[in-house]
């Protein structure tokens, strides 16, 4: 495997995808500081997650966020913005998951924070990953200052409806939230039909995965990456058996 410095970020998520689901750790800047950060990472390197994902809903202050960037660096993984506002953009990262909320009840969290960001974004030199962020069910945090209409668990043709219009409005990554802390995880079987429908997109699943048998679940059902937040901060023991599982280390 080529270093990641020789290599875009795009670029290694599909090479690593030849290998199976990866693992990405959501470190949030609001609950997070950088020496807890930096621990968090190099544990979770050695057991092989993948990337990290760097961003919060609310109350990231910039300073401390580009300072977790630079330690979560060091590692050599990739480390990409995952934005809930402006306030999430640092020069520090790798790049960003340049994400709309296509099931945003406002405007403002489809379009309008992106052409806000898009300036700074350039400047900063990150790296675009066009992203379609669909909130479904739950939703918790990110669906809330987000002005999301959540999908309902159960209807699994809007679901998939969303992630088709997303591809064909050329969308390379496709996220699906449950919400931070969600009870449920975003169901199986929307996952694979939607796997199914746009077989090409790059589908991040996160949301309410705290055991190994639902990452597993999620894995098996076709997502190409996993992420786990709460349970990186609440028992990182239940982290490191998750990407065991997923990178069937067990
Ligand atoms: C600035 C750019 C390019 C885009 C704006 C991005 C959009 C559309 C944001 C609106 C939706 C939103 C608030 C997403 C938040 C995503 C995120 C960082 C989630 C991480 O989890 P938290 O929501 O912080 O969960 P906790 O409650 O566990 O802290
Ligand atoms: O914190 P958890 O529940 O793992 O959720 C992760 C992520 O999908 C939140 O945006
Ligand atoms: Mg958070």
């Amino acid at each position: 495997m080529k270093v990641l410095k020789r290599m875009k970020v795009k670029e290694y998520l599909e090479e690593r995808r030849k290998f199976g689901t990866l693992h990405f750790t959501l470190i949030d800047p609001h609950k997070t500081n950088a020496e807890n950060a930096e621990k968090i990472a190099s544990i979770l390197k050695d057991i092989g997650t993948d990337a990290f994902l760097l961003g919060g809903s609310i109350g990231v202050d910039p300073i401390e966020a580009s300072e977790i960037a630079l330690k979560l660096k060091e590692t050599g993984l990739p480390v990409i913005i995952f934005p809930g506002d402006l306030t999430n953009i640092v020069k520090t990262a790798d790049a960003i998951l340049f994400m709309s909320l296509l099931n945003s009840e406002n405007p403002y969290h489809i379009i309008g924070a992106q052409v806000q960001g898009a300036f700074l974004v350039k400047k900063y030199g990150l790296e675009t990953l066009p992203t379609a962020y669909i909130v479904i069910g739950y939703g918790g945090a990110a669906g809330y200052m987000g002005m999301a209409r959540p999908i309902p668990w159960d209807q699994v043709n809007i679901s998939i409806a969303y992630a088709l219009a997303a591809n064909m409005l050329g969308m390379r990554y496709i996220y699906l939230e449950a919400g931070s802390g969600s009870p449920q995880h975003i169901p199986p079987e929307v996952i694979k039909s939607i796997k199914k429908t746009v077989p090409e997109a790059f589908l991040i699943v996160g949301g309410g995965i705290r055991t190994k048998e639902a990452a597993l679940s999620v894995a098996e059902a076709g997502a190409d990456a996993i992420v786990t937040g709460n349970i990186v901060e609440e028992d990182i023991k239940k982290a490191e058996e998750i990407i065991k599982a997923i990178k069937k280390k067990d």
